[in-house]
Order: structure tokens, then C-alpha cells, then sequence
């Protein structure tokens, strides 16, 4: 698709490093044809555009007042038909949380009706918290799984679709057949999204075991072979829960660990993702940081089902890679904003028994938000900041207009929570105090995928 060249104009923000921002106050990013960001200027007043380039006919897109451009969240772990249950957990935890609500929900997605009403949602509404790529978990059904792929490919937004694999501890109604099956139907849909994009510039396969208590040794191995085989990304959960832990001790008896059995299945590879990691030992972080496996911190889940406070500083300090995900619905907003929030929170309580030094910066946190997710899911070349070459991915954020009680602007006029900070405490303000409602304008490859009704582009 060829697009309007565009130049954004205004602050842009990215991460410099794990612990610092770049602000440019006054840049200028010219957005070619391609959706690449073709020129960055740091200094736009008075500055010309490049020559000769048609630059100078370019459409311009201009950040007002306080706000900024920002580059889009990464969701590294986010269940698809999980959606309508964000926010239904009650006391569970994590077995019989899949038992009450996980299971039933999903195998509901056999219907397409339903997959098409709740995976447009789904797709929607990430994009509208400033998603621009997700890597999501749908369900084992294959024509559900591909009608998921074929909406974020319609909508734009970057995406990771896998099909869950689970041949056992799961209920009868909604367990793979046999292995076979599972690997004939994982390959079906790694050969559709494939099909509707041969060259991966939107849409991707992920190969997903559910995690493994729900995975027989040879499922396990199984879909190891088709993850060598196909070259795909790779997803599953690890030692989320004490109980889960347990159980795979139990089930896996002659594994050294849980990250161990990944390990002998062949899946504990650079290519796949880990959510929540939460129990790991020593031992278990040094295999992963040597497999080059990636983490996904899902603070927000882990809290509501009461998994346990992940220990983020280790693992950073052990150099693991890691991003956010904000696992709906264990985890109860499809927001990455709110899990940079709760990171921040969760490294707190972490603080509080271990020292701290465990306490995440709001730095960090939005770096595991944008570069760390891009790392993860293997696409810092292309996305999780704004450097020559790479996918104009971004979001505007705006900070005036949110107002605070909007009851009391009859009275005293609008009551603005932004106004007259630095830029930095401004970034520290929208972490803590923001949602959807700063999110102006969203892009994914140079389109624009979600806008609010009066932004005129
Ligand atoms: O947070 C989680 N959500 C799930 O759906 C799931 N399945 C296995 N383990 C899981 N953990
Ligand atoms: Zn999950």
C-alpha cells in the first residue's frame, strides 16, 4: 500500500537507553511512501525540509501544545478471546481460574460469529490504547484463529497470531485431538497467515503450546520440531503460579526444571516468548539468558490472580530481555500504559521485602514498553523507537484536554492536570496518570489505525 508521504512535527519522546528518555522538543520525522521514517530532524524551527525528495509537498501532522510523539506499545502477551472476561477473576487463582472462566469462554470461539465480533473488538481497542503490535494467543480453532489474523491485518495493526496447542489437563470440549492434529492445525494456520502476508510486514505466526500442564512431552516436542522447521516465533507461560510449579514437578518428573522441559522439547529458543517467569530459580535464569529466550512481565495478571511479584531487576541485571504484555485477561486492561504503571508498582512491593534497588524507573518501565516488547518478539530493527529506517509505529499523546473532574468545569473552568512541568515530569505524569483518553492518534507502518473523532490529520 502506498501512503501519503507525512511529516510529524513537534516533541517526539522515545527511550535513549533502559534508563533514559530522548526528548526532542521541536523535531521534525519525515514518513515516506513505505510507512519508514525516511529523514528525523532534531531542530525544526526555521530548518528546510530535505531537498529535491518532494518533501516540500509532503502532508504535515503537527503535535499541539503539550503533547508528543511517543512510539507505539509492544503487547508481548495478550489472549484475544480472553477479552470479554478482562476484569472476572474474583478470588481464583491460576488453575482453577482457567477451570471457571478461560476455558469455557474459548471454546466458544468455534463459532465465527463470535470470533469475528470479539476479535474486531479486541483489535480495536488495543490499538486505541496505542498497541501497534500485539502477540496474541487465540484459541485451538483453526478458521478462528485465522479470521484473528485477517482482522489486524484489515485493522493494521502489527501482529503475532498463534493457535493454543493443549492435548491434556484441559476439559474434554476444548482439548486437541491428538498431536498430529494439533501440529496438522498449527501448521494450517502458520500456512494461512503466512498466505495473507508472505513477507511478514504485518502479520506473523507464533507457534503456542498453552503452557505445560496442558502439553504432553511429545506435543511438547512436536511443535519443538515445527518451531525449527517453520523459523516462526514462539510463546508459552513459565512458573507463573506456585501451584502450576507443582504440577509440572509432578508431570515432569525427570526434568531438572520447568524452563528444563521447554529445554528438552527444543522450544527454549531465541524465538520464544515466556510470560510471567515469576518462580524462576537461578538456575532456570542463567538457562533462559543462555538460550536467549525472552520474558514477558504481565504485572497486572500476575496480581489479580495472586501469581506472585516477578523479580524484574534480577532479571534485567542477569541481562534477560524483557517486555510488557498485558495478558487479558488475567490481567484486566488491554493497556501497556497501565502495565508500565503496575511494573512500576509491583517493583515497589518487590522493593519493600528485597531492597531498593529492586524499584523500576518510569525509564525502564517504558522502555520494556517499546524497545524491551520489540526485542522480545524479534523486531528491533524495525520497531520500538524512531531511528532512520525503522516503521513509523507511533502514537500521539496529548496531555491538555483531559480533564480532571469534568463536573467542576461549569464552575470553575476546565481543571487541567498538565500544564507547567518539565518534559520529563510530564512522561512521569502520563505513566501515572494516564489512559486512552491521551491517546490522540495511532500508526502502524506510516497508516493511521485509530484516531479520537476531532483529531484532523
Ligand atoms: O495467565 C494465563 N492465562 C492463560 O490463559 C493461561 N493458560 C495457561 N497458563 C495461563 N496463564
Ligand atoms: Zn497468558
Amino acid at each position: 500500500m502506498s501512503l501519503e508521504k507525512t511529516i510529524y512535527i513537534g516533541a517526539f519522546i522515545q527511550c535513549a537507553t533502559l534508563t533514559e528518555l530522548d526528548i526532542c522538543e521541536n523535531g521534525m520525522i519525515g514518513v515516506d511512501e513505505t510507512g519508514k521514517i525516511a529523514f528525523v530532524l532534531r531542530e525544526s524551527r526555521g530548518r528546510k525540509f530535505p531537498d529535491g525528495e518532494g518533501w516540500e509537498e509532503a502532508k504535515i501532522v503537527r503535535i499541539l501544545d503539550y503533547g508528543f510523539f511517543f512510539p507505539g506499545f509492544i503487547d508481548t502477551h495478550i489472549h484475544a478471546p480472553q477479552y470479554p472476561n478482562a476484569g472476572l477473576f474474583g478470588k481464583t487463582t491460576l488453575l482453577d481460574w482457567l477451570n471457571t472462566y478461560t476455558f469455557p469462554l474459548e471454546c466458544s470461539f468455534s463459532s465465527l460469529e463470535v470470533a469475528r465480533r470479539i476479535y474486531n473488538r479486541v483489535v480495536a481497542r488495543t490499538l486505541s490504547h496505542g498497541t501497534t503490535t500485539a502477540c496474541y494467543y487465540a484459541t485451538n480453532h483453526v478458521p478462528a484463529t485465522n479470521l484473528l489474523a485477517d482482522i489486524c491485518q484489515s485493522r493494521g495493526q502489527r501482529a503475532f497470531v498463534g493457535r493454543v496447542c493443549m492435548d491434556r489437563l484441559s476439559p474434554d470440549y476444548y482439548r486437541d485431538e491428538s498431536v498430529e492434529a494439533a501440529v496438522r492445525d498449527s501448521r494450517e494456520c502458520i500456512e494461512y497467515v503466512r498466505s495473507i502476508d508472505p513477507e511478514s510486514d504485518l502479520i506473523a505466526p507464533v507457534v503456542t503450546p498453552r503452557f505445560a500442564p496442558s502439553c504432553s512431552g511429545e506435543m511438547l516436542g512436536a511443535l519443538g520440531d515445527l518451531l525449527k522447521e517453520t523459523g516462526c516465533l514462539a510463546q508459552t507461560h513459565i512458573s507463573e503460579n506456585p501451584r502450576e510449579c507443582e504440577l509440572v514437578r509432578e508431570l515432569f518428573p525427570e526434568r531438572k526444571s520447568y524452563a528444563d522441559v521447554y529445554d528438552t522439547a527444543g522450544l527454549l529458543t531465541e524465538k520464544m516468548v515466556l510470560a510471567h517467569a515469576v518462580h524462576l530459580t537461578d538456575e532456570e535464569t542463567v538457562l533462559i539468558k543462555a538460550r536467549d529466550a525472552k520474558i514477558s512481565h504481565c504485572p497486572a495478571s500476575n496480581t489479580a490472580i495472586t501469581s506472585g511479584r516477578a523479580k524484574i531487576r534480577l532479571m534485567l541485571d542477569a541481562g534477560l530481555t524483557v517486555g510488557l504484555g498485558t495478558d487479558v485477561s488475567g490481567g484486566h486492561t488491554p493497556s501497556i500504559l497501565a502495565q508500565a504503571r503496575e511494573a512500576l508498582f509491583v517493583s515497589r512491593h518487590v522493593a519493600m521485602d528485597h531492597g531498593h534497588e529492586a524499584k523500576l524507573s518510569v525509564e525502564e518501565s517504558l522502555y520494556l514498553a517499546t524497545r524491551g516488547g520489540a526485542k522480545v518478539v524479534g523486531l528491533e530493527d524495525r520497531i520500538g523507537g524512531f531511528e532512520v529506517g525503522k516503521q513509523w509505529d507511533a502514537q500521539m499523546v496529548g496531555l491538555t484536554g483531559v480533564n480532571e473532574a469534568e463536573e467542576l468545569d461549569q464552575q470553575i473552568g476546565p481543571v487541567e492536570i498538565f500544564g507547567s512541568e518539565s518534559w520529563e515530569e510530564r512522561v512521569h505524569k502520563w505513566v501515572y496518570t494516564g489512559d486512552d483518553r491521551n491517546t490522540i492518534a495511532v500508526w502502524v507502518g506510516g497508516r493511521l489505525v485509530h484516531s479520537k473523532p476531532d483529531f484532523k490529520p
